[in-house]
């Protein structure tokens, strides 16, 4: 991934609202990102709950239609476990710079996701900014890991 490639799905229950609004602004002005998908909620008026809105971005992501997501909800923990349900998708929860990186460069991950009441907004939008400057590498230690979790999923036993 090189930079102006960056398809990023944004997506919030009514909790984590305003801080994926603060987040889909920056990634707007940010020249490592050529689109931003919002899946919703609109407002924070909006009750849709946190799993429609994961899984509705996860499934952007597992289709191909983009590469990266932010979900957010009250703890993240709650966007994280829907969007772990769709295929081939990898979520988790990052609240320190240390696990943002290794969401990607140890476990591939595709998805942070962030609490809004857990964690301040600044950092929010900086885990979420460092987020985006880490690049899995299909060649190191880490990738035969991640391909248990993979061939686990597709039905094979664990070895
Ligand atoms: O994980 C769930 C989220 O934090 C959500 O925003 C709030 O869920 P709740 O209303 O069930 O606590």
């Amino acid at each position: 991934m090189t930079d102006l490639q960056w398809r990023v799905v944004v997506a919030a229950d009514e909790a984590g609202y305003s801080y994926k609004e603060a987040i889909k602004a920056d990634l707007l002005k940010d020249p490592r990102v050529k689109e931003v998908i919002d899946v919703g909620v609109g407002s924070d008026a909006d009750k849709t709950a946190y799993p429609h809105v994961a899984v509705t971005g996860a499934r952007k992501i597992a289709a191909g239609e983009a590469d990266r997501g932010i979900f957010v909800c009250g703890t993240g923990m709650g966007v994280a476990i829907a969007a772990n349900k769709v295929p081939g998708i990898r979520a988790s929860v990052a609240h320190d710079t240390f696990s943002a990186e290794r969401l990607v460069l140890s476990n591939n991950g595709q998805v942070l996701t962030l609490g809004e009441r857990v964690i301040g907004k600044e950092l929010a939008r900086r885990l979420a900014k460092e987020f985006l400057g880490y690049v899995f590498d299909e060649t190191s230690a880490s990738a035969e890991k991640v391909d248990a979790i993979t061939g686990y999923e597709a039905g094979h036993e664990l070895s």
